[in-house]
């Protein structure tokens, strides 16, 4: 089968096609749409094993970009298929899916008023991944979506995880709740680790860190989400690029009546203005580090600051799990940030993690010493062969 698979942010459209038989697949083309909206927007497509192409043209909007993004699927030379009709099936990547999804389905009018519904809890994302769809399903009509949940894998966590201890009807009511998020990640590099540890996962303790722009960690009981650090929305739990993460809700009160906020310009504030760009005025981690090098002491603070939310949540995780076989990170900065790793972990040899100095820097799967009783891991994550296989599987059953 081939699948195409969209991961739509709000002024981007990620895309990659993959044929997949079985457990076999390939990765045939991948691409990006950026700055959809804007000027100076573009089209980087990469035809596997060829160089990368970059298309610079006006796309006014979604619909548009999933327009000028067909033509390069099918052209003869940086093509990968004959025609869109060679398309099995297209997965998307949805943020946020509520208490209804714990697995990723085919979508049809129902699925999309839930995940229409459910963009109150991820309003950064869901309208988006909603875009996505409706470009897709009004420019390629014939060929099934289906919806691959961020959310649907942390549904296993137990009440004393998920419940937060406001009144009992906020979640009857309302499903003010812990959700959780990244969740083909932390699934992806769970299996993972699994393989390296050469054991089942359903016997194994985990801790994923996915540390990208957003991040979030989570702890697998054998094989299972306990408990994760992202919330009802996307912005709690560690510190991201432009939001905040953990803070005291009497905080955001106090500076909405202080400031004379609304709630929308708080909600801005903590989600587009803080993190790293609040601390150091630049989301991007590769330059906070450059800035930090040069010594900038608020970037010096902020990384600080970042590692330390992480270091407690590992901290946190380990008590919840009794221990763990493996610590592992993931996403843009957990891969390839070393320096990042060696801070967070060192001095923790009293709970069983004794991380490797040179496997880190090396770059290993596996960066922990010999005697580290818990086994520390980088492991890329692949969020879109997870939602290309959860496609094929589901299409391949109706
Ligand atoms: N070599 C690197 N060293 C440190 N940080 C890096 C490096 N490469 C990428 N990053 C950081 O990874 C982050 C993006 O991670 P990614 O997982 O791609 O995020 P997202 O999927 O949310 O866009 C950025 O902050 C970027 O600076
Ligand atoms: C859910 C979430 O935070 O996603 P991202 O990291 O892609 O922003
Ligand atoms: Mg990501």
């Amino acid at each position: 089968m081939i699948i195409l698979v969209i991961n739509c942010g709000s002024s981007s459209i990620k895309y990659q096609v993959f044929k997949i038989e079985g457990e076999n697949y390939s990765l045939l083309a991948k691409g990006i749409a950026e700055r959809i909206g804007e000027d100076g927007s573009f089209i980087k497509h990469t035809k596997t094993g060829e160089e990368t192409l970059k298309i610079e043209k006006h796309l006014a909007d979604h619909k548009e970009t999933m327009q000028a993004i067909q033509p390069l699927l099918t052209d003869p030379v940086h093509g990968v298929i004959k025609s869109m009709n060679d398309i099995n099936g297209i997965g998307h990547r949805v943020v946020q899916g509520g208490e209804k999804f714990t697995a990723s389905t085919i979508i049809n009018d129902e699925v999309l008023d839930t995940i229409k519904e459910m963009s109150k809890f991820a309003p950064l994302h869901n309208p988006h991944n909603i875009t996505g769809i409706l470009s897709c399903q009004q420019v390629l009509p014939d060929i099934p979506n289906v919806a691959v949940f961020d959310t649907a894998i942390h549904q296993t966590m137990p009440p004393k995880a998920y419940m937060y201890a406001i009144p009992l009807k906020y979640y009857k009511e309302g499903g003010i709740r812990r959700y959780g998020f990244h969740g083909t990640s932390h699934g992806y590099v769970s299996k993972e680790a699994a393989r390296v540890l050469g054991k089942p996962l359903d016997e194994c303790k985990i801790i994923t860190c996915h540390i990208g722009n957003g991040g979030s960690i989570t702890a697998f009981d054998h094989g299972k989400v306990v408990d994760t650090s992202m919330g009802l929305t996307p912005l709690e739990g560690i510190v991201m690029g432009t939001r905040c993460g953990d803070i005291d809700p009497a905080a955001v009160l106090y500076l909405q009546d202080h400031y004379g906020l609304t709630a929308k310009q708080t909600d801005d504030i903590l989600n587009k203005e803080s993190g790293l760009k609040g601390l150091v005025g630049t989301p991007d981690m590769r330059d906070v580090l450059k800035m930090a090098k040069a010594g900038n002491q608020d970037a010096v603070n902020a990384l600080a600051i970042y590692r330390y939310r992480i270091r407690k949540y590992i901290g946190a995780y380990l008590a919840a799990l009794n221990g763990a076989d493996a610590v592992v990170f993931t996403a843009g900065v957990g891969e390839n940030n070393d320096t990042l790793r060696f801070d967070i972990l060192s001095n923790m040899e009293y709970c069983g993690i004794k991380i490797d100095s040179d496997r880190n820097i090396a770059g290993e799967t596996v960066i922990s010493s010999d005697d580290s009783k818990i086994k520390i891991m980088v492991i890329p994550t692949n969020e879109e062969l997870v939602i290309a296989r959860d496609t094929y599987r589901i299409l391949s059953e109706v």
